[in-house]
Formats: structure tokens, C-alpha cells, sequence
């Protein structure tokens, strides 16, 4: 009988390449088979490409256009989306309670704050991954956020509006101004102030701080980042490509500061309408029990500077641009500010804060142009959470996007209209779904700064308007088609003409 022998057949470079090919599509095949069809959030609506993989939103995000898509996104298949394989976009008032919210009363755990980008080795406050130590830092920073203490702060905030109307009394009459210039001029001065008890002097000196377009490069760099994230090799390429170099020149400027203040501290220096800043109050904390580490303090003065200043300055830019294109919601606004007083020094609070129409613009103005459009999203624990009565799983990445609820049609009548009314209970618009814009969020990680911010942005627009007649430059008009990157918006120049009326 013959023998049957099996001889092993060696395989060409070909045909291994070939072999290896075939079973990485059939790997890929599986993994999306199961994303599409298996994987417990596959029943929520979503292009499926975007089910598939993450590739889809890291390109938007990449090119500054995921707020924008994320809103027809949601137009198109409802206020819960899945964006990503592991991820929901919610624009609903439970789901930003279900996210945001501390969960303490029903004796649950908060979602984690999700980010993935490297893990800096010391934590501040807006993406501290520790809970505990973010809520340490929060309670040392609060003393100075809470009603009584921005009254107190106030004086340094007219101040400094009085130097900003000041600067544009003297710009010649009629020629284009940059409004977004100037507003980082104030915004970026008088967070500094409340930080360190002294400013980068941009009024003075009439020069918007370097700073400025540094927090520009790191925002759109870590937003960028962050979307290469969940790729194996997008985190290698961020590896090689190691810090950005903004960062050695940010360290600079922040070493000037607290070199500036520990000088000044050491002068015994107070300036007029003084209060205690944020790192006089940090520094005496340092050490002690439930305090915080010199580190932590300059991570903390980081995060100040760029979750303050740039978001008020592209709120408040907004809020104008708006407004000179709605001629009639101005001129309502301009009667409502030069009514309620009879001089400028009677322009603060508590009066300001009661005009009811300022108030519903800059509501509406945050609805449609919110200053850091995307969202911040959270990750649910490992058993899961419930989220609009529904469970999800661990580890799913989720979160109300801002730009997206704000536009969300089924959500607004004349959605893309600019109609301030509809914040006043106005009969037209009484089916609005308000409780869809929270610009400062909620829960114990929402805006800390957000009594500042409103003082602040109320006392600007009103002495704006109050002291002159502003008009849109035709170069202007398409303001709004800017690129947005996760938490800051690409703003171009708002060219305004003014007209002093005082
Ligand atoms: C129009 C102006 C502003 C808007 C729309 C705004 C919006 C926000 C939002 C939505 C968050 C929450 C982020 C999250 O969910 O994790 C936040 C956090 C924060 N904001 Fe603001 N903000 C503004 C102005 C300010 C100002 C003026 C300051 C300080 C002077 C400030 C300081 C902070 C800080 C430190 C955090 C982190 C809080 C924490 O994680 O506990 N913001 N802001």
C-alpha cells in the first residue's frame, strides 16, 4: 500500500501577507458585526459608521466641525445619539441631571470625568481625575465665587470696564474696531486679577498677552488630541510628538506671575479696591491638612486662566454680534439699560442684575453661540448608570453637547432665531424646552466661576451700550461660520463701528 506522507508546505511572503490579511478583515469584520449589533448601546440610533468606529467623530473633531455635526446629528435621529462605539450624545434635561449631577441624594456615585489624554502627574480642578481631590481643591477656590464674594470683587471688575470704555472712547470715530480683540484684552486682565491680585496690564498697554494665543494652541491641540485618543496609533503619534511647544512658553508666563505676586506680597503692595486673590488664598493652604501642594496651586492658576478668560470673551463677542444683527432686540436691550439709570456709576450690581432683558440675551445668546460648544463629557461607572430611565453600562463615554441642545429644533421654536422673548414667557414660545441650556452646567463639577462670569459679562454689555451706539463692519456679517474645537470657538475679528453717544 502507498504511504501517505504530509510534507509541511512552506508558505511564501504572499501568502503569509495574504493569510494575515484575511484574518485581520475577518477580526475587524467580527469587532464591527458585534459594535453594530451586539454590544449593548447597539440599540440606540446613530449613523452606523460612527457605531463602527471612532474614526468618524475624531475626524469632525479634528477639523473643528464636531459641534456643528453633532446638532444635525441629533436633528436628524433625536435627542439620544450614538456617536461612537462607546458613546451616547444626550440633549435632554434628565439626561443632564442623570450625567452631571453628584447622585448623592440616591446614595450613588457621580460619573467620572472622562478625558483621554495623557494623565498630567499633578491634577487641578477642571480635569482632575480624582473626585476627592477635586473636591478638595473646589472647597479652597470657593471662598472667593460665592454671592457675597464677587460683590467684593465687583469694584476691581468696573475698574477695569472703566479702562475698557475708556480705550474705545479714544479709538477715532467711525474706523473698524475688533471687538474679540478688545474683550480678550479685558477678559484675560481681569481674571489674572482675581487670580494673582494683578493683571497682564493688556488695557494698559493696549496688548492682548501672549497667553491669549497660546490658550488658543493648547485648546485646539488637546481637543485634537483627544480625539486621537482612542486610537492605539493616534496615542503613539501624540507620544512622539511629546508636549506641545506652547507649553515651555506657558510655564514662563505663569512663572512671571507668581514671581510678580510673591514680589508684591513681599512689598506689602495692595492696590486700590484690593481683595484677597486666588493664590493669596491658595498660598495659605499650602500644607495643611485638607490644603493643597505648591503644584496643585499652579495647576489650579492654569485652569483659572483658561476656563475664565477666553470663555467670556467669546461669550461676550457673541452676545454683540447678535445683537447688531437683530437691530430691533438692540434697540430694546439699549432702552432697557439707558432707562434704568440715571449715571454710569449707578451701572452694578445689584441693580444690573436685575434688567430682565439682558439677562434673556445673554440666555439666548448662550443658546445659539455657546463659547465652548462640544461638551465635557462623563464616564459611567462600572455597573453601569441609568440615563433617561435607561441602564447603560460601564465604561460608556456620555454627555449633553452644548451647541447641539441649543439647536435642537423639536427643542426651540425658530431654532435658529435670535429671540431673547422666548427667555420672558412670551405665549409664542411657551413650548420651548428652557431647561435644555445650562451654560455653566450643573453638579458638583459645573462652572465654579459662573456668579464672576455673569457679573461680569452684565456690567460690560451694560456700560457698552449704555455709552455708545455700536454697528456690524459688512466684513463681519458671517461671523458665526468660525470652526469650533471641543471647548473654545475659532473666533475671526468682530469689526464694529461706535459711536459715543455720552
Ligand atoms: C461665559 C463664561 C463661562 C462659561 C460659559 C463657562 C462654562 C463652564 C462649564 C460648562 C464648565 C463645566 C465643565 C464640566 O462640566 O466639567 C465650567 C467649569 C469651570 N469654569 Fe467656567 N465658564 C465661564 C466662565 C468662567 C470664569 C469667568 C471662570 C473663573 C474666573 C471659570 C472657571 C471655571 C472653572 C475653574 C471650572 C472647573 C470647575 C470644576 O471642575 O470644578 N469659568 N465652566
Amino acid at each position: 500500500m502507498a504511504s501517505i506522507s504530509f510534507q509541511p508546505r512552506s508558505l511564501s511572503v504572499v501568502q503569509v501577507g495574504q493569510y494575515l490579511a484575511g484574518l485581520t478583515a475577518v477580526c475587524i469584520l467580527t469587532v464591527v458585526v458585534y459594535r453594530l449589533h451586539f454590544h449593548p448601546i447597539s440599540k440606540y440610533p446613530g449613523p452606523k459608521l460612527w457605531a463602527a468606529t471612532a474614526l468618524p467623530s475624531a475626524y469632525y473633531a479634528i477639523v473643528g466641525a464636531k459641534a456643528s455635526k453633532m446638532s444635525e446629528l441629533h436633528n436628524q435621529y433625536g435627542p439620544i445619539v450614538r456617536v461612537g462605539p462607546y458613546e451616547l450624545s444626550y440633549v435632554s434635561e434628565v439626561a443632564e441631571r442623570d450625567i452631571y449631577s453628584s447622585h448623592r441624594a440616591s446614595g450613588g456615585k457621580q460619573l467620572g470625568k472622562y478625558k483621554f489624554t495623557p494623565p498630567s502627574r499633578i491634577g487641578g480642578i477642571f480635569n482632575n481625575p480624582n473626585d476627592a481631590d477635586h473636591s478638595r481643591l473646589r472647597k479652597i477656590l470657593g471662598v472667593a465665587f460665592s454671592d457675597k464674594a464677587v460683590r467684593e470683587r465687583e469694584p476691581f471688575l468696573q475698574d477695569y470696564t472703566t479702562l475698557f470704555i475708556k480705550r474705545l472712547k479714544e479709538q477715532p470715530v467711525g474706523k473698524p474696531i475688533d471687538m474679540t480683540w478688545w474683550l480678550g484684552c479685558i477678559g484675560f486682565d481681569t481674571v489674572a486679577h482675581l487670580t494673582f491680585g494683578d493683571s497682564f496690564h493688556a488695557l494698559q498697554t493696549t496688548t492682548l498677552p501672549e497667553i491669549a494665543s497660546q490658550n488658543h494652541d493648547l485648546l485646539v491641540t488637546s481637543a485634537r488630541r483627544a480625539a486621537l485618543g482612542p486610537f492605539f496609533l493616534g496615542r503613539q503619534l501624540y507620544k512622539c510628538f511629546g508636549e506641545p511647544p506652547s507649553f515651555p512658553i506657558r510655564r514662563k508666563i505663569f512663572a512671571g506671575l507668581f514671581e510678580g505676586h510673591e514680589a508684591r506680597r513681599n512689598a506689602g503692595k495692595k492696590g486700590e479696591n484690593e481683595v484677597e486673590d486666588l493664590v493669596s488664598i491658595m498660598s495659605k493652604k499650602i500644607g495643611s491638612q485638607k490644603g493643597l501642594s505648591q503644584g496643585e496651586m499652579a495647576v489650579v492658576s492654569n485652569d483659572l486662566n483658561i476656563a475664565g478668560s477666553d470663555t467670556s470673551a467669546s461669550a461676550l463677542s457673541a452676545m454683540i454680534y447678535h445683537l447688531l444683527q437683530n437691530p430691533s432686540k438692540l434697540q430694546i436691550l439699549t432702552k432697557e439699560i439707558r432707562s434704568s439709570f440715571k449715571t454710569e456709576e449707578e451701572i452694578k450690581g445689584p441693580a444690573i442684575n436685575n434688567l430682565k432683558y439682558l439677562n434673556a440675551v445673554i440666555n439666548e445668546s448662550m443658546r445659539l453661540s455657546h463659547p465652548a460648544p462640544e461638551t465635557t463629557r462623563r464616564i459611567t461607572n462600572p455597573g453601569g448608570n441609568t440615563i433617561c430611565g435607561d441602564h447603560i453600562p460601564g465604561d460608556i463615554r456620555v454627555g449633553v453637547y452644548r451647541y447641539a441642545a441649543g439647536h435642537y429644533a423639536p427643542a426651540w421654536k425658530d431654532v435658529e432665531f435670535f429671540v431673547p422673548e422666548r427667555w420672558l414667557g412670551d405665549k409664542e414660545y411657551e413650548g420651548d424646552n428652557l431647561g435644555l441650556v445650562n451654560p455653566f452646567a450643573i453638579g458638583p463639577r459645573n462652572c465654579i466661576g459662573q456668579i464672576f462670569a455673569m457679573v461680569y459679562m452684565r456690567l460690560v454689555l451694560g456700560r457698552l451700550f449704555w455709552n455708545f451706539d455700536l454697528e456690524l463692519c459688512v466684513e463681519s456679517k458671517n461671523w458665526l461660520d468660525m470652526k469650533m474645537y471641543s471647548l473654545i470657538i475659532d473666533k475671526a475679528p468682530l469689526f464694529v463701528k461706535l459711536k459715543s453717544v455720552r
